[in-house]
């Protein structure tokens, strides 16, 4: 579990104005079940972008427990993505070709850290997301359990973050329901803290905190009951 503080964070590109994300403060508790919403163009994946370490903040810090992610090399950060954060994105980024399994296990077998436990895990958490049949190809599986794979790949290493973006975006009402439940189940019982840039009114109903985005700027902060 790892909590998250961001300090004066600004994000600016050539050519605009006006920085496409500054947050003076933010301090997310571990563990805790974040939303991240906002209009087209308000800054969430660049806010994902930075929160995964994909991109360096041009000004201020991001800190998950002790480590800041703009004080880290490229090659650092591509590290602490890969050993602390779990992805889950809106088209699944799965490889066709392979099974469910290989796609679970695919980022284990590219990092070399592959051993029996691994499998087994991977298979474990396989049943849990509801994949009876772990060997079939990725590509002839529902979108729904596409994104249930996606889940299952993201929490392979136990990671202390699970950030989402839009996972529920390209699924049907029913496969949005169940992958939004099993996210905020599986994260909860691994102790993760969870952050998903959703507009799904089932998925926001689960969260315990809606950040709400405008212009690059935190504009709504609501947690607890209200959230809901
Ligand atoms: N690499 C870039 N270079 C220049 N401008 C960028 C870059 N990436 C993002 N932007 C701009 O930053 C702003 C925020 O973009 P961002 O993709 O974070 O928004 P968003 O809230 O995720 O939008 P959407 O919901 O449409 O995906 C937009 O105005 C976008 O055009």
């Amino acid at each position: 579990m790892l909590a998250l503080d961001i300090h004066d964070l600004t994000m600016r590109f050539d050519g605009l104005d006006a920085p496409v994300l500054a947050i003076d403060r933010l301090h997310v508790k571990a563990g805790s079940r974040v939303a991240v919403t906002g209009a087209s163009g308000s800054g969430k994946s660049t806010l994902v972008h930075l929160l995964t370490g994909l991109e360096r903040p041009k000004a201020g810090s991001i800190r998950w427990g002790g480590s800041d992610l703009g004080r880290l090399s490229t090659g650092r950060r591509d590290a602490f993505r890969a050993r602390n954060i779990g992805l889950v994105m809106q088209d699944f980024h799965l490889f066709p070709g392979l099974s469910a399994l290989e796609n679970v296990l695919l980022p284990v077998r590219l990092g070399w850290r592959m051993t029996p436990d691994m499998r087994k895990r991977a298979l474990a958490l396989l049943d849990i997301t509801g994949i009876a049949r772990a060997g079939q190809p990725v590509e002839t599986l529902s979108r729904g359990e596409m994104q249930r794979v996606a889940v299952a790949r993201a929490l392979l290493l136990k990671p202390s973050v699970i950030i989402a973006d839009e996972p529920t975006a390209s699924l049907d009402r029913r496969a949005g329901e169940d992958v939004s439940a099993l996210l905020v189940r599986l994260a909860g019982e691994e102790g993760a803290t969870l952050i998903v840039v959703t507009h799904d009114p089932a998925l926001l109903t689960r969260l315990d905190r809606h950040i709400h985005l405008d212009g690059g700027r935190i504009v709504e902060d609501v947690r607890g009951e209200a959230a809901r």
